[in-house]
């Protein structure tokens, strides 16, 4: 008899976690997901900065859902707009009055973008960009670089240190089995702020390089920002060389800044991928760019669908967030005032517990991982990932989630704060982290 058949109504995180298991593979619908699960976690309802799981117990989260909450969970000022809109109607497959709102708040905001096609998720999103630099270009050759994470697409999956338990394969390794023989040998993957590795690729393949992707400041290694004038350098290199530079902003997007890394960097990209904190939790996802660049779609030359791309709810979504963000942008000078707060606190405790961390930050993106010993070098990739002590963070993890604090077990998944961490609730986990410390 599965679990199923039984009443599940008073059950525990362990049986629900256990039901589930029964009838979705892994127990939930992501690989990265179901590789954080440490002690059972189920949860019955999320608002502000807390989740409470199925048996009553509440937990600060600093997770919150791998980024796209902003303004924390349930923010009735956009998941509000959301919910009026489905009874207005979610989906019809018809232009609607939103459609053009949504996009003019994208194009007002970020920097590179005229013109955008949505969609439901990164993957798609960054799956269709690709295509249509592929097809610009004449090209079928894409760069990308170590620990920087794409999707799940054919072309970009790769191996990475986040999917790899903390060791990241020189050079681009297929990230699942089951992938198209040959479907990354027009993937070269280079080391991040490597500039000789950059100039020796381009001058050895520039002509055949349709793209070169990244995200602008990593993310997905935790945070690792490019070194200075690392970014303007693939910049024009790509641009000698015909080559189109492609921002994977679906972390930074509207999260380290209203433009993203692009408006703190000042680089323009040629195509530019937004999601996360574009729905404010709603899965929503878009690409774009100037018009030319965009116009093989305009003409339906190119292809890019999606029976739920631009649906009415996702668009009320995005007007509804960017719309909060345009009226409101000192919210990042208050974001970056808690978040540093945290991060020093964080640094404290871990100083005080003689215990070696490495701690990153952009805007409101933090990430903590728990090192073997203290890192000399300048916090970048191929010096950090190596040090990190993956085990002992993921003990410290399960002695934080029981608690009341959940992050993920992985330290290369950032923390993500949001207006709903004031700073009680940063002591809050600062003390939580303390304590878990002391018992590690
Ligand atoms: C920089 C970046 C991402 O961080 C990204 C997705 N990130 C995550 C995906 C997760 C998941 O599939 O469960 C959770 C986290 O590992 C990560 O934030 C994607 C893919 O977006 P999507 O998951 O919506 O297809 C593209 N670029
Ligand atoms: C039979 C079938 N498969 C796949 C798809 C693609 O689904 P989506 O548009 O959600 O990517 C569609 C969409 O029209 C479809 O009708």
């Amino acid at each position: 008899m599965t679990q199923t058949s039984v009443n599940l109504t008073h059950a525990t995180s362990e049986q629900l976690l256990e039901a589930t298991r029964a009838v979705i593979a892994g127990g939930g619908s992501s690989n990265m997901r179901n590789m954080g699960v440490t002690d059972p976690l189920v949860l019955d309802r999320s608002a502000g900065c807390r989740v409470w799981d199925v048996e009553g117990n509440e937990l600060i989260d600093v997770n919150m859902g791998y980024g796209p909450h902003l303004f924390g969970y349930a923010d009735p000022d956009v998941l509000g707009v959301v919910a009026q809109q489905l009874r207005l109607g979610a989906i019809t497959g018809i232009t609607h009055r939103l459609d053009h709102q949504a996009a003019g708040l994208i194009a007002a905001t970020v920097p590179s973008i005229e013109q955008v096609r949505f969609a439901n998720s990164g993957t798609e999103a960054i799956t269709s960009a690709l295509r249509l630099a592929r097809h610009l270009t004449g090209r079928a050759r894409v760069v990308t670089f170590e620990g920087h994470y794409h999707g799940w697409s054919e072309t970009v999956l790769r191996k990475s240190a986040i999917t790899n338990n903390g060791t990241d394969p020189t050079g681009a390794v297929p990230g699942a089995p089951g992938m198209i023989p040959g479907a990354l040998d027009f993937t070269y993957q280079l080391p991040w702020n490597d500039v000789a590795a950059l100039d020796a690729l381009f001058a050895a393949h520039g002509t055949e390089i349709a793209a070169v992707i990244l995200e602008p400041i990593c993310g997905n290694a935790g945070m690792v920002h490019p070194l200075p004038g690392f970014v303007e350098k693939i910049a024009d290199l790509a641009a000698r060389h015909g080559a189109l530079l492609v921002f994977d902003e679906v972390i930074t997007g509207f999260r380290v800044g209203l433009s993203g890394a692009q408006g703190l960097l000042g680089v323009q990209p040629d195509l530019t991928i937004v999601s996360k904190v574009l729905g404010g939790g709603f899965p929503v996802a878009a690409f774009g760019g100037s018009r030319e660049l965009m116009a093989p779609l305009a003409r339906n030359e190119a292809f890019h669908a999606g029976v739920f791309s631009g649906n009415h709810a996702a668009m009320s979504a995005v007007v509804a967030m960017l719309t909060k963000l345009t009226g409101d942008p000192s919210v990042y000078g208050t974001l970056d005032v808690l978040s540093s707060y945290a991060e020093q606190r964080l640094a404290d405790v871990f100083a005080e517990a003689g215990r070696p961390v490495r701690i990153t930050r952009a805007g409101s993106v933090l990430s903590v991982a728990l090192l073997t010993r203290p890192q000399e070098t300048e916090s970048d990739y191929d010096a950090a990932v190596p040090l990190i002590d993956f085990a002992a963070h993921r003990r410290l993890q399960i002695l934080c989630q029981r608690a009341g604090l959940y992050f993920h077990p992985n330290p290369l998944e950032p923390w993500f704060l949001s207006t709903a961490h004031t700073p009680d609730v940063l002591d809050s986990v600062v003390a939580t982290v303390k304590d878990s410390l002391a018992r590690l």
